[in-house]
């Protein structure tokens, strides 16, 4: 079979697309070759991360793949997807800090599709839990999951944080159980245009060898924050807080943040980071997350966290900017016409490409609808794949 020669430098350009474009090879036994592999992004080609954070390993070991050019530094691959494999224990280690939901970002459409449900897959990821630029794994529990549980019809799906990795030393484990759909079932599509009110805001403050000061810092930025937002710790805002009329009905909110430090037993470095999520009204979900640093007040963290939730919730949207490109490959699996109201701040540019790349893999059609009030809408009519799909095409041939 022909390959599908994909720009590894268009749009955004990074990462994302050489995970989305193994992901949905891999599912529609489609071989591709990536070509100019961050070409924008110096130094060029695979990083460490990439070569194992993208898990194309990985992928390759659970589509049975031939994968050719995975070296560091590398501007070309190329993966020639053979059967998923059944339900198994699969293992990936990203060496460095490298972050372990972009691991996963790889491989959990696959595990998914295997052939059969029982016994599910399990998959042990070693790195960096808690890194920039990628999901928090705070974010992947608490935000990405239930959202994908809840709207596209996933059911099994627990991630449990063993150890926590910080940059730059790593040294975190995720264990991730997936029950892969049943015979012939589809992902459901799903329609999410109101934003609604919060119904509540939770979070995790978590930090490992450094005082507990750190943890209460970075909940203490969080909760002032928001609570200047109108949104209270524990109790809704009443006539004695002096917020407008219409603020009350919109923020009747509870906020919980815990402070959790990890046990030295359990963290290879020290470090810190929280994450916050809410849940709205009619089933969206928005995030609001930092890392700590060195030279950096841990109240600034924490308010740095409630400053991108916040922002999140106001530009109208009924997922955050993250949710939107992770969503997207989803969209164009499921079965029917999926839409989402995304914020004012439009669509993203790993959005936009996770959108270009799965109309070209997937022939699924999306569109773009700029809303009067400055929302966006993504609509996509997804191909309802299935495991079997592709066993049926390969019986016709
Ligand atoms: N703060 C955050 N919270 C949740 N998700 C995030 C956050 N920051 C980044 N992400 C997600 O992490 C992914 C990052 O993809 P990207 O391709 O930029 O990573 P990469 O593989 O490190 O790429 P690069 O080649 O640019 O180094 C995206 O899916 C994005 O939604």
């Amino acid at each position: 079979m022909t390959s599908i020669l994909i720009d590894g430098s268009f749009l955004e350009g990074g990462g994302q697309i050489l995970r989305n474009a193994v992901s949905l090879s891999a599912l529609l036994s489609k071989p591709v070759s990536i070509r100019k592999i961050r070409n924008n992004r110096t130094p060029p080609g695979l990083k460490n991360q990439h070569r194992t954070g993208i898990c194309l390993e990985l992928a390759a070991t659970i589509a049975n793949a031939r994968l050719t050019g995975a070296k560091n530094g590398s501007c070309e691959i190329d993966f020639v997807p053979g059967r998923i494999g059944l339900p198994n224990c699969y293992h990936a280690d990203s060496v460095t800090a490298g972050s372990i939901t972009l691991l996963l970002q790889v491989s959990l459409p696959l595990l998914l599709f295997s052939p059969t449900r029982v016994p599910p897959s399990t998959l042990t990821l070693l790195g960096g839990t808690n890194a920039t630029m990628a999901p928090q794994a705070d974010y992947t529990k608490h935000v990405f999951f239930p959202f994908i549980q809840r709207h596209f019809g996933v059911e099994k799906l627990s991630l449990d944080i063993r150890k926590r990795g910080y940059f730059p030393k790593g040294g975190g484990e995720v264990s991730v159980t997936v029950i892969p759909f049943s015979d012939g079932q589809k992902l459901r599509s799903f329609s999410l245009m109101e934003q609604g009110k919060i119904k509540w805001i939770t979070g995790i403050s978590h930090y490992a060898g450094l005082p507990a000061a750190v943890g209460n810092g970075m909940a203490a930025g969080a909760k002032r924050r928001l609570a200047a937002a109108g949104f209270v710790e524990g109790k809704t805002p009443g006539d004695d807080v002096s917020f407008p009329a219409h603020w009350k009905a919109r923020h009747d909110t509870l906020v919980s943040i815990e402070s959790r430090r990890e046990p030295n037993s359990l963290t290879v470095g020290a470090g810190s980071g929280i994450v916050l999520w809410a849940e709205l009204e009619h089933g969206g979900m928005i995030g609001g997350s930092a890392v700590g640093a060195k030279g950096k007040e841990p109240e600034n963290v924490g308010e740095e966290a409630a400053e991108e939730l916040i922002r999140g919730f106001e530009e109208g949207g009924c997922v955050d900017e993250w949710l939107q490109d992770q969503i997207i490959i989803l969209m164009a699996l499921a079965e029917g016409t999926s839409e989402v109201r995304c914020g004012s701040a439009g669509l993203s540019l790993h959005t936009r490409t996770a959108i270009w790349l799965a109309e070209q893999l997937t022939g699924a059609k999306f569109e773009i609808t700029h809303e009067s009030d400055g929302t966006v809408v993504v609509r996509c009519d997804g191909i309802g794949y299935t495991a079997t799909s592709i066993s049926h095409l390969e019986n016709a041939s």
